[in-house]
């Protein structure tokens, strides 16, 4: 059985279906207690659910669901009317990702594509419907964030004021990125340091905003 497979067993076991905070417990008490796991975590979440309640974003996209933890992080903050897509390469963590979010009751709010992000973002506009994301959530392959986040550009996915942020600025670090919304001119960029998930070590999330 993957780590995957046990974190999702634990969480069916021990959370209460239909309630996305218990999940996120559930998740979290087995990461700090039983086996790290990649997902954003309780500390660095609630910076991410901040910036979520500031933005209140009807469309949303997120490179990398893993497990699907930060997509339930996000949308139990959302109203109903929401659109929020998660892209996930990995078709095994796409699987577990499926059942979490099953689990936590919120499969008709999010949208999981498995594929990859690079074919994927040039088919949003005509396959998904979407105009432009008022927030992107990037915590997939970091040294594929830059290529990435160009791919939204250039397919006119943002508009001015779009919020990109992105995990793992230090640990284990996406600095081609950093370096690039802070210097490319088309994003007002702030670092937000924190803690690694399930660790004492330390991270961050980037929130950057498109100036359109
Ligand atoms: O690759 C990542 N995500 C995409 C796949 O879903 C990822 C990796 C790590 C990490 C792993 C191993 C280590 F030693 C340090 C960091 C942490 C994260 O938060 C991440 O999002
Ligand atoms: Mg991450």
């Amino acid at each position: 059985m993957s780590k995957e497979q046990r974190v999702l067993r634990y969480v069916q076991q021990n959370a209460s279906r239909g309630d996305p905070d218990s999940v996120l417990a559930a998740v979290d008490k087995f990461g700090w207690e039983t086996e790290w796991a990649m997902n954003v975590g309780d500390v660095k979440g609630l910076i991410l659910d901040r910036f979520v309640k500031e933005t209140a974003p009807q469309t949303m996209l997120e490179l990398g669901t893993y497990m699907g933890y930060s997509a339930i992080r996000v949308v139990r903050l959302l109203p109903e009317t929401a659109k929020f897509l998660t892209v996930e390469f990995n078709p095994e963590n796409a699987a577990i990702a499926n059942e979490m979010i099953a689990f936590a009751g919120l499969q008709n709010r999010i949208i999981q594509i498995t594929s990859d992000s690079a074919d994927v973002i040039p088919q949003l506009k005509k396959k998904y419907d979407v105009d432009t994301f008022d927030m992107v959530f990037i915590d997939h392959w970091k040294d594929v964030y830059v290529r990435d986040i160009k791919l939204l550009e250039t397919n006119n996915l943002l508009r001015k004021g779009t919020v990109v942020v992105a995990d793992n600025i230090i640990n284990p670090g996406a600095p081609e990125y950093a370096d690039y919304v802070r210097t490319c001119g088309k994003y007002d960029s702030t670092f937000h340091e924190s803690n690694f998930e399930y660790s004492d070590d330390i991270d961050g999330l980037e929130k950057s905003v498109y100036r359109g």
